[in-house]
């Protein structure tokens, strides 16, 4: 990938995990920094991955191809407000990850007329496993489109959209999923133990059991739904297992759990917008 500089702009988890993605992948740590405040996060991603780390977020973004805001998306306006003049100056390409926020405000906050791609990624990014959605404005060239590509690609799987009010839909599904998924092996961990096994028993079967699922319905040409079927034997445990889910409504759970978060996605952008 192309070894541009690239700036993050706050050094909390989603930053950590897009870092050390980037750095596992290859990218040369002397062309990353991060900005924060907090000089506990800023020792430990120091330390850690051997970028360059800053207390002043207009020194951190200076000649940066790319300007990741990661921050959270209450305080984004007044993050961008100061830096808009030395990015259009610059011509850097900003990169936001905050859910809810949208591009023409992103835009507007940093004076208009700025590329701005605006993605949702995940943790997993930290291991290379990260799935991110991205968007584009009109002043995005193919270069710098490039350029957003290659560093969330190099972290996971990436898929551009058209229209960025799907990625209100997106932060639900994959932004958050992975406290879904990670709920769902506290749970059946736990169950497990209750029920008598071993804990270091309990942990692995439970992550290695959602790894070879999420594996393998990745690899087949069949959809998880027909997988899951192939797993129930007729009159068996599985079945018993799947008629106490449907009787306590799961999949109806999941389908509020998805549709409160991407409605909080939509009034966290209306919200902040009014700004
Ligand atoms: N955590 C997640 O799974 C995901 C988070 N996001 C988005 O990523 C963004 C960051 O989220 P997290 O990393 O979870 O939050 P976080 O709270 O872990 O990190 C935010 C960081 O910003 C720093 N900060 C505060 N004020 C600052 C300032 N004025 N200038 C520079 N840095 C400042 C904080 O010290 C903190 O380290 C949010 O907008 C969130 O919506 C997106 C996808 C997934
Ligand atoms: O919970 C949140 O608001 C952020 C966005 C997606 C995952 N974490």
């Amino acid at each position: 990938m192309a070894e541009e500089s690239i700036t993050f702009i706050g050094g909390g988890n989603m930053a950590y995990s897009l870092v050390g993605g980037l750095i596992a992948d290859g990218y040369r740590a002397e062309r990353v920094h991060v900005a924060d405040p907090d000089p506990a996060k800023r020792m430990d991603l120091a330390n850690r991955f051997r970028i360059h780390v800053h207390e002043d977020n207009r020194k951190a973004v200076l000649r940066a191809a790319a300007v990741v805001l990661a921050v959270k998306p209450q305080i984004i306006k007044s993050v961008l407000e100061p830096l808009g003049p030395i990015l259009r100056e610059q011509k850097s390409l900003v990169i936001s990850i905050a859910a809810g926020v949208r591009e023409p405000d992103i835009s507007r906050w940093l004076g208009g007329q700025i590329a701005v791609v605006r993605t949702m990624p995940n943790t997993p990014a930290l291991v290379r496993a990260g799935a991110t959605a991205l968007y584009a404005n009109e002043y995005v060239s193919q270069n710098q489109r490039d350029l957003a590509e290659s560093l969330l690609r190099a972290v996971g799987i990436i898929q551009w959209l058209d229209d960025e009010t799907l990625l209100d839909i997106v932060t639900a599904l994959s932004g958050s999923g992975p406290a879904y998924f990670f709920l769902l092996m506290e749970t059946l961990e736990a169950a497990a133990i209750e029920l008598g096994l071993p804990e270091q028993t309990a942990r692995l079967l439970t992550l290695e059991t959602a790894l070879g699922a999420a594996r393998m319905a990745l690899e087949s040409d069949e959809d998880p739904g027909r997988l899951r079927l192939r797993v129930t034997s007729p009159g068996g445990t599985t079945e018993a297992a799947t008629r106490v889910l449907e009787s306590g409504g799961a999949q109806k759970l999941f389908q509020q759990a998805l549709q409160a978060a991407t409605t909080r996605a939509g009034e966290l952008g209306r919200l902040l917008g009014e700004q």
